[in-house]
């Protein structure tokens, strides 16, 4: 029987590519992320028929919760989860937490509360079927580049959380960081529980370094600890009050954040850097 070219190249790449895979650190690490990014594509292609039914509502979180769980076994990424009492809240709150990577939609998913919707990037709605489940699934678009635009849509979502009984979370560094610390916070997660009269519960997950560090493509199993923290009330402050209040739970989380990654305080704070 004859091998065609086609069939040589084949069998080539199902030779080379596990070897490559054991071998490269970094071939393991484009393979790892374009696998997590495809595998959310092709789930997000499954859940929006689902979530189509119901039309845009928050409770299709709940579909794409339990519909993205399961990645962190696919990984072989253990997620600690520390302070669930905190969330025991009936009303409305906003949720801030810190941002490293999209690795951090695991940890989100593993402790999302009800009726709890992320604010994202406008970026990501566009971005295929996952951006179509997210508007689904009553994600908050805002425009990172038009500050009045992001400031009035979240205007609305302070509205919308007493009126529709909703939990809004926010990355208040505003963009990923992967450096291993934390950015300085944007205010407007801060204005928005304070426009809406809610409190803050902060969310802090632990540094990957130990098994994933973007700029060294590199990304092995490990483990992750997740703390919720006790609620911020913001009953009573006014929009004046809003920068110490970023300040404060800030530097709260920062302690945090570098008490759950094994860090020296003081040291790794990216506004004295
Ligand atoms: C199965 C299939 C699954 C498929 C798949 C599912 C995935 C399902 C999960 C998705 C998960 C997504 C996760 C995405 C994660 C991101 O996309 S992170 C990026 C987007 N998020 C953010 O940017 C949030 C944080 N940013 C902010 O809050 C920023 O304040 C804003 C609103 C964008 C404004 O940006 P800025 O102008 O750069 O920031 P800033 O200096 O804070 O504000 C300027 C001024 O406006 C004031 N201001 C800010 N906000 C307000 C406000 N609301 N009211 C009044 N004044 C305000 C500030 O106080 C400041 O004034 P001064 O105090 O200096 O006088
Ligand atoms: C047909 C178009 C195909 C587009 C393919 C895009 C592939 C995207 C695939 C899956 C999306 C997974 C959803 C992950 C959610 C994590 C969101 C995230 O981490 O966004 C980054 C944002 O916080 C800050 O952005 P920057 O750090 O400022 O940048």
């Amino acid at each position: 029987m004859e091998i065609s070219v086609g069939q040589w190249i084949l069998i080539a790449v199902l030779i080379l590519v596990p070897l490559l895979y054991e071998w490269s650190a970094t071939f393991k690490y484009f393979c790892k992320m374009a696998f997590y990014n495809g595998w959310i594509l092709l789930l997000a292609v499954l859940a929006i028929p689902i979530c189509a039914v119901r039309g845009r509502n928050v409770e299709n979180m709940k579909i794409l919760r339990f519909m993205l769980l399961h990645i962190k076994y696919l990984y072989g990424i253990k997620i600690e989860v520390r302070g669930w009492e905190n969330f025991s809240l009936k009303e409305p709150y906003v949720v801030v937490s810190n941002h490293q990577s999209e690795l951090d939609l695991l940890g989100m998913m593993e402790i999302l509360p009800n009726r709890c919707v992320p604010i994202a990037k406008r970026e990501l709605m566009y971005a295929g079927t996952a951006g179509l489940a997210c508007w689904l699934a009553g994600v908050i678009f805002i425009n990172r580049k038009k500050t009045d635009d992001a400031i009035s849509v979240m205007s609305e979502a302070a509205q919308t959380m007493l009126r529709e009984d909703v939990r809004v979370w926010v990355f208040p560094e505003g963009t990923r960081n992967h450096d291993g610390s934390m950015l300085p916070f944007k205010r407007g997660a801060f204005h928005l529980a304070v426009q809406a009269q809610v409190p803050i519960i902060p969310i802090v997950m632990s540094s990957y370094k130990d098994f994933y560090n973007k700029k060294d493509r590199r990304f092995t199993t490990g483990k992750c600890t997740v703390r919720i923290l006790p609620k911020v009330d913001t009953r009573g402050l006014g929009s004046d009050e809003v920068p110490e209040l970023t300040e404060s739970v800030r530097k709260m989380m920062l302690a945090t954040f570098l008490e759950l990654s094994g860090e020296p305080s003081q040291s790794r704070d990216a506004c004295s850097q």
